[in-house]
């Protein structure tokens, strides 16, 4: 059962044992509601007699104020547990269900990134979250204790008078049955309610992140009219849906009312036919008002539960993607990256590369080159196992890197992408980013090695300065050589580098080459640069054409040649 619960509602294994005893507490807290029922009862009939027999209706007085101290003392307990089970547990599995999405998150090949949504996977990780969190306190486990204390309490009330019973229950059947049958109607519109939401959500975060682009075309009106259509689409999603629900659970909340109605009725016609004691007919109209109020709230939220069923689903399908595997030890003999007979495509059907064989060794730099889209940054990410390739084989020193856990051969390499990723934080410390644990001083030799140090120093507050989001604050140029300072701070054996030079201008690039070059000594450098003055640096060259390897080879041996390597040179001076 516990398997099936996390199945059913993307659990740990813990979140489905508190689950079980969530239901349990809620269970014996419905049940308990009837306690007092029966303590009013007892004292009922205690009165009865004494006034019958002629005796002290003050005699016990005592004993049934303690009764009712007592009930109220363990409705008190029971509640206290039901709330610590419903509520801590429903926020520890919350706060385990987001690292679990989190660590999966981590674990994902990239493919899986450029297959998403990015919003969409935002709102997974919060909204989704949240409302599970919602449902998991305060609807789910009531919804399946009030199954539960119902079917035990209609039990109880069938020993006692199963006409009574009947007169109490035959609303719940009707009540359920009206709200279940509406299910589909109500997923129907709660699925369509979440998507426009979430359009709306999409909208915005497309506009915000494209508000320069959109002011300089003088596209502010078309967006905002965009903007305003797509909202009224939600705001008429959602009222649809909430009318859906709405009349569905009114009409079963007016039926289950119906219920105290025939209570009375039924048991009036018994307690004048004498078959029913007027004890047993308070005690009944007191029971049937207690198993109403339950019933009423769970089919109120009953359309949030509904709507559980797609935010599981989500949840489940990132939580059951495949992650890169692999062992957690990579001690290859040496840093040599061998392509052999690589075959990558993003999307099925459109090969990137097909049949790519180089190695890049160890010592030496060596440039990727090629027309645009060739699929050189394609090559350096694949050398570092951002994604599983299709075909061939990927050796790191001898090991298929496909084998070892990414995070482990990822401790082998240094990056400088095009998009540098700046975090919200000291330059000091985005520079540390390189290598966790490095003091201040190796950070300012670092900076210094690329470069960042004269600009550095020139901010208000030097390497304290704070970047703001994605180091916005700072030039391209900028930006790329803090990145350059972090991968020289990391020391890795094998530097990728794309486009490491693009953003700066002739002087700092020509600092930053020297700086790069008295780092790789012994190690792997692939670098992509579309500047032949860059190229011409390497030791090996690599031109990436169509799918394959147009040309290989010295920078100056393939100049001699008549091929791509050279037009492309000439091209450019
Ligand atoms: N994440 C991705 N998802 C799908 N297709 C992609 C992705 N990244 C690149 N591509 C496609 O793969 C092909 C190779 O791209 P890649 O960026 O590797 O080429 P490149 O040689 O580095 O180009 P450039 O010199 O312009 O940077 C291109 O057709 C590109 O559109």
């Amino acid at each position: 059962m516990i398997r099936k619960l996390q199945h059913v509602f993307a659990l740990s294994e813990k979140g489905a044992r508190d689950f079980v005893k969530a239901v349990a507490w809620c269970f014996l807290c419905n049940v308990g509601l009837m306690l007092p029922v029966g303590v009013v009862m007892a004292t009922l009939q205690y009165l009865l007699e004494t006034l019958e027999t002629g005796g002290d209706p003050a005699a016990k007085v005592l004993v049934y104020t303690g009764g009712a101290a007592a009930v109220l003392a363990l409705l008190f307990l029971l509640h206290w547990f039901q709330y610590a089970s419903l509520y801590l547990a429903t926020y520890q599995e919350s706060a385990a269900r987001r690292i679990a999405l989190a660590e999966t998150l981590r674990k994902l090949p990239l493919s899986f990134f450029g297959t998403r949504d990015l919003s969409d996977l935002t709102s997974t990780m919060i909204a989704d979250c949240s409302s599970l969190d919602q449902m998991f306190s305060h609807y789910i486990p009531q919804l399946f204790a009030s199954i539960l204390s119902t079917v035990f309490i209609g039990v109880c009330m069938f020993c006692f008078d199963w006409r009574m019973a009947l007169a109490v229950l035959w609303v719940l059947p009707a009540a359920v049955l009206l709200t279940a049958g509406s299910k589909k109607l109500q997923d129907a519109f709660g699925t369509r309610n979440i998507l426009t939401k979430r359009e709306v959500a999409d909208a915005i975060q497309e506009d915000i992140e494209a508000i320069r682009d959109i002011q300089s075309c003088n596209r502010q009106e078309a967006c905002l009219q965009e903007l305003d259509r797509r909202l009224e689409a939600a705001e008429q999603s959602s009222i649809r849906s909430e009318l859906i629900t709405g009349v569905f659970v009114c009409s079963a909340q007016a039926f289950l009312r119906i219920g105290l109605a025939t209570t009375v009725l039924v048991g009036a016609e018994l307690l004048t036919g004498g078959e029913l004691s007027f004890l047993y007919f308070l005690g009944f109209l007191f029971a049937a008002a207690r198993l109403y109020d339950p019933l009423g709230l769970v089919l109120q939220n009953i359309a949030a539960t509904f709507n559980a069923k797609l935010k599981i689903e989500r949840m489940r399908a990132i939580q059951e993607q495949p992650v890169q595997t692999g062992v957690e030890t990579c001690e290859p003999e040496n840093f040599d990256i061998v392509f052999d007979h690589v075959k990558f495509a993003y999307r099925d059907g459109e090969s990137v590369l097909e049949d790519v064989s180089f190695t890049a060794r160890q010592g030496q730099v060596t440039a990727l080159v090629g027309p645009s889209g060739g699929g050189k940054s394609t090559a350096c990410k694949l050398a570092a196992r951002f994604w599983d390739i299709q075909g061939g084989k990927i050796t790191l020193g001898g090991i298929d890197i496909s084998t070892v856990d990414p995070e482990t051969l990822l401790k082998h390499y240094s990056f400088v992408f095009q998009d540098v990723v700046l975090f919200r934080d000291t330059i000091l410390e985005n520079i540390r980013l390189g290598r966790r644990g490095a003091t201040d001083e190796e950070v300012y030799a670092a900076a210094r090695a690329a470069r960042c140090d004269e600009f550095v120093r020139e901010l208000p507050e030097g390497y304290q300065t704070v970047v703001g989001e994605n180091g916005s604050t700072l030039s391209g140029g900028e930006r790329q050589r803090i990145s350059i300072a972090r991968a020289l701070l990391k020391d890795a054996p094998v530097i990728l580098l794309d486009e490491a030079t693009a953003s700066l201008d002739v002087e700092n690039e020509t600092a930053v080459q020297e700086a790069i070059s008295r780092l790789v000594k012994d190690k792997t450098v692939l670098i992509i640069a579309h500047r032949m003055r860059t190229v011409a640096g390497a030791d090996h060259v690599v031109v990436l054409a169509d799918g394959g390897v147009a040309q290989e080879g010295a920078p100056a041996e393939l100049l001699a040649q008549n091929g791509l390597y050279r037009q492309m040179a000439e091209r450019q001076q």
